[in-house]
């Protein structure tokens, strides 16, 4: 069983984009990213604070809004409209989730579909299903994408079960590793909570993607001899005996599912590290488009 190092594939990655941002400079471009946090949930800030120091390891230009958790829908979309016109920003992306009373689809709309390195925006949305290579495809699935790529495991051919159906992971994941290319050519399968037999479906998978937001949902009885399994799930569980009272795992049963694979990737240190790699990526693209005019 080989395990999957997001961390070490997310700082290859972080070299590739030294050497991107080196010559963006070269030409007198800094990429530069506004990210903004409505409210104070504690694992929001802490990625808001992560994308933000990556941006200064990188030598990128951050800059960070944080908005009290009441500020008014009006407020907000003034912010995203202002940060569209700022030339010195190439991505803009609104940590979600918001506050309950927050209108995320009404605020994505309103980022300016060049700078939306999230790849939440319709426009987005529309040309990754189209199979356009121009679009940006949201992160975490991308991330996941290069995982497999870097670990030499062929999506080509392979039947692929994704086990969620979010937009942020699920529904773009699907349609970026079945369309045409690169990492892609998969037979894919969409299930999810209300799939029947649905341990049966995921065992026909060759790559399984866990994606449902349930903690170690993905028994061993889900998994085929010899699968690949990849863990998109971040879940809080107490844990009184570490320091901060709780501790991180994937959806996942890990411990009894490793045995039975070829590969898998381990919660924290597989795909979350790959999220912020991919923005980055993502921020330096957009400033490479913006420099060729397009
Ligand atoms: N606007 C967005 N909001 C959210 C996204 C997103 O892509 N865009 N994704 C997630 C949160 N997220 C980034 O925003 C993110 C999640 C996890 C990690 C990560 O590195 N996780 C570590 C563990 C971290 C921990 O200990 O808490 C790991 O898996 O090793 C990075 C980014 C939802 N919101």
């Amino acid at each position: 069983m080989t395990l999957i190092d997001g961390k070490a594939i997310a700082q290859k990655t972080y070299a590739e984009s030294k050497a991107a941002i080196a010559n963006l400079k070269a030409r007198g471009v800094t990429p530069g990213l506004a990210v903004v946090l409505v409210g104070d949930d504690p694992a929001s800030r802490a990625y808001v604070r992560s994308k933000d120091k990556m941006c200064h390891e990188l030598g990128m230009h951050s800059v960070k809004h944080e908005l009290a958790a009441d500020t008014a829908q009006a407020d907000l979309i003034a912010l995203v409209k202002q940060l569209n016109a700022d030339p010195a920003i190439h991505g803009i992306l609104v940590q979600s989730p918001p506050p309950p009373h927050i209108d995320e689809r009404a605020i994505i709309e309103t980022i300016d579909p060049r700078k939306d390195v999230d790849g939440f925006h319709p426009i987005s949305v529309a040309k990754l299903a189209l199979g356009d290579a121009d679009g940006f495809v949201p992160c975490t699935p991308l991330g996941c994408q290069r995982l497999l790529i870097e670990s030499g495991i062929e999506a080509a051919g392979a039947n692929v079960v994704v086990l969620g159906r979010s937009m942020i992971v699920g529904k773009p994941l699907a349609l970026l590793l079945m369309n045409k290319g690169k990492g892609g050519d998969a037979t894919v399968t969409i299930a999810h909570s209300r799939t029947r037999n649905l341990a049966e479906v995921c065992r026909r998978a060759d790559i399984l993607i866990a994606a449902i937001g349930r903690p170690e949902f993905v028994k061993a009885d889900f998994v085929k001899d010899g699968a690949v399994v990849i863990d998109v799930g971040i879940n809080r569980v107490d844990d009184l005996n570490t320091p901060k009272g709780y501790k991180i795992v994937g959806d996942v049963a890990f411990t009894e599912v490793a045995p039975k694979c070829r590969a898998i990737t381990p919660v924290p240190g597989g795909v979350g590290p790959m999220t912020i790699a991919m923005l980055m990526a993502n921020t330096i693209a957009s400033a490479q488009r913006f420099a060729a005019g397009a």
